[in-house]
């Protein structure tokens, strides 16, 4: 095999050996993308996502430029402050559920799985811009086009020169792109402009912003305009449908284990009583936690990702030779009886009792946010929002699973209940 730089020979790595392992020792940060179906040498821009060079794409010195700027915003002690809009988020939503429950005489069918991707949508456009969500959710629609218009085509036989032609397709994607740089560039603009009356803010963008130009650094900006309205774009790629896939199959095993919901209802009332959760409250709730993380292990939103080694490397006893891409089944991986013990297939919260790497019998077998340094930056983030809209949906409603749920959860870039979710929803006054 030719050890090239460019080799794509595909080998799941489907062992006990620690899967990001090779990547970590030899700092190689690998095939690069977040969220991504192919690796990125076989992707057609008609295959990229909207978000041309942020963190997600970006490589070596580059990416370590892109992660030292994000990084900052996705601080836990950050986050904390954005629980306050995410909860405000969750409550307009269930104050609908509510309504809809009334008018049903006390109880409603909802379809949740598009439920949660409003919900999601709208808590990122707040959380990321602030005070400009407005303009921020107007980006976030234009983007969510624009992916599915780049996506559209991804199954399809790809030929290289379709992309610089001005097919119908071609000419929508170029006048949305442009739009979405054009609002990002306003908000961006405006933002500059206020910061020495009203600092940066401390939404994403702010933090960012901040970031972008520390004072060790001079007056020379970290990131340009184009590079900050990539990273923008980036929240909105990211964090959207990963974050309300695992809202869904929450709620699918809730309804299904209903002797865990009790129990979560019953810890949600001893720490936060018909309180909004608070930062440090949502701390307290292991239970909900453990169940979150179980929830993901059998049920992650991706399913593979994909490392380049940088280095010739042995994995499971097989020689791998530089430049080899290498797919690592998540899903697989989170089933395997030798990682997990005799009970993989089972639903059981509390293999996480002592901590995410003493949940099996490898410390780094819990791959749902990666690992390593081009782990999951939002990964606190999707908890935080997770807890809260559990934990607001198990204060206000019972439910169960509506006869018409049909089960058959599809991979097409993340893991999603292919018929939606629908749920019967009856209010619960506490
Ligand atoms: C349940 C929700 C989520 C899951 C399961 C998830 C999963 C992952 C995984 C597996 C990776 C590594 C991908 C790879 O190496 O190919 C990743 C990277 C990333 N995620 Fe997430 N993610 C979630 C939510 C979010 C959110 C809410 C954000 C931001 C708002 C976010 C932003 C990112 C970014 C920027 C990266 C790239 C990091 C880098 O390369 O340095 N994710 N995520």
């Amino acid at each position: 095999m030719d050890p090239t730089p460019r080799t794509h020979v595909l080998v799941l790595v489907r062992s006990t050996a620690d899967p990001v392992r090779g990547r970590r020792e030899h700092g190689e940060p690998g095939a690069p993308g977040a969220h991504r179906a192919v690796p990125q040498e076989h992707r057609e821009p008609a295959h990229r996502p909207p978000a041309r060079q942020g963190v997600v794409f970006a490589d070596g010195d580059e990416w370590k430029r892109h992660r030292k700027v994000v990084h900052p915003a996705f601080n836990m002690d950050k986050l904390k402050v954005m629980t306050a809009t995410m909860s405000d988020c969750a409550g307009s939503i269930m104050s609908e559920w509510k309504a809809k429950v009334g008018e049903g005489g006390g109880a409603a069918e909802i379809e949740l799985s598009g439920q949660f991707e409003e919900l999601t949508a709208d808590v990122i456009s707040p959380t990321a811009f602030g005070a400009s969500y407005r303009e921020g959710k107007r980006v976030f629609l234009a983007q969510r086009e624009l992916l599915f218009l780049a996506f559209s085509t991804v199954f399809n036989v790809q030929i290289r020169a379709f992309r610089y032609l001005p097919t119908q397709k071609n000419l929508k994607i170029w006048k949305l792109d442009k739009e979405v740089r054009g609002m990002l560039t306003n908000i961006i603009k405006s933002r500059l402009a206020d910061k020495d009356t009203m600092g940066y803010g401390n939404d994403l963008l702010g933090l960012m912003l901040e970031a972008c130009t520390p004072e060790e650094h001079g007056h020379e900006p970290l990131l340009s305009m184009d590079e900050i309205i990539d990273e923008c774009k980036t929240f909105f790629f990211a964090g959207h449908d990963t974050s309300s896939h695992m809202l869904s199959w929450t709620m699918l095993l809730l309804s299904t284990h209903p002797e865990c919901e009790q129990k979560l209802r019953e810890e949600v009332v001893r720490e936060c009583g018909n309180e909004v959760p608070t930062g440090d409250v949502l701390n307290k709730l292991k239970l909900v936690n453990m169940f979150l993380l179980e929830t993901l292990r059998l049920y992650s939103p991706l399913s593979t990702i994909q490392r380049k080694a940088g280095l010739d490397l042995e994995v499971g006893g097989i020689t791998v030779p530089k430049g080899t891409v290498l797919t690592i089944p998540i899903a697989s991986i989170h089933r395997d009886k030798e990682v997990w013990g005799e009970d993989a297939h089972e639903f059981n919260p509390l293999r996480f009792e002592n901590g995410v790497t003493r949940a099996a019998n490898h410390p780094n077998a819990f791959l749902s946010f990666s690992g390593g340094p081009r782990s999951c930056i939002g990964q606190n983030f999707a908890m935080i929002e997770a807890k809260i809209v559990i934990v607001m949906i198990l204060q206000r409603f019972s439910f169960f699973l509506s006869p018409k749920y049909v089960h058959a959860p599809m991979d097409v870039i993340t893991l999603r209940p292919k018929f939606g979710l629908p749920m019967v929803l009856k209010s619960l006054e506490m």
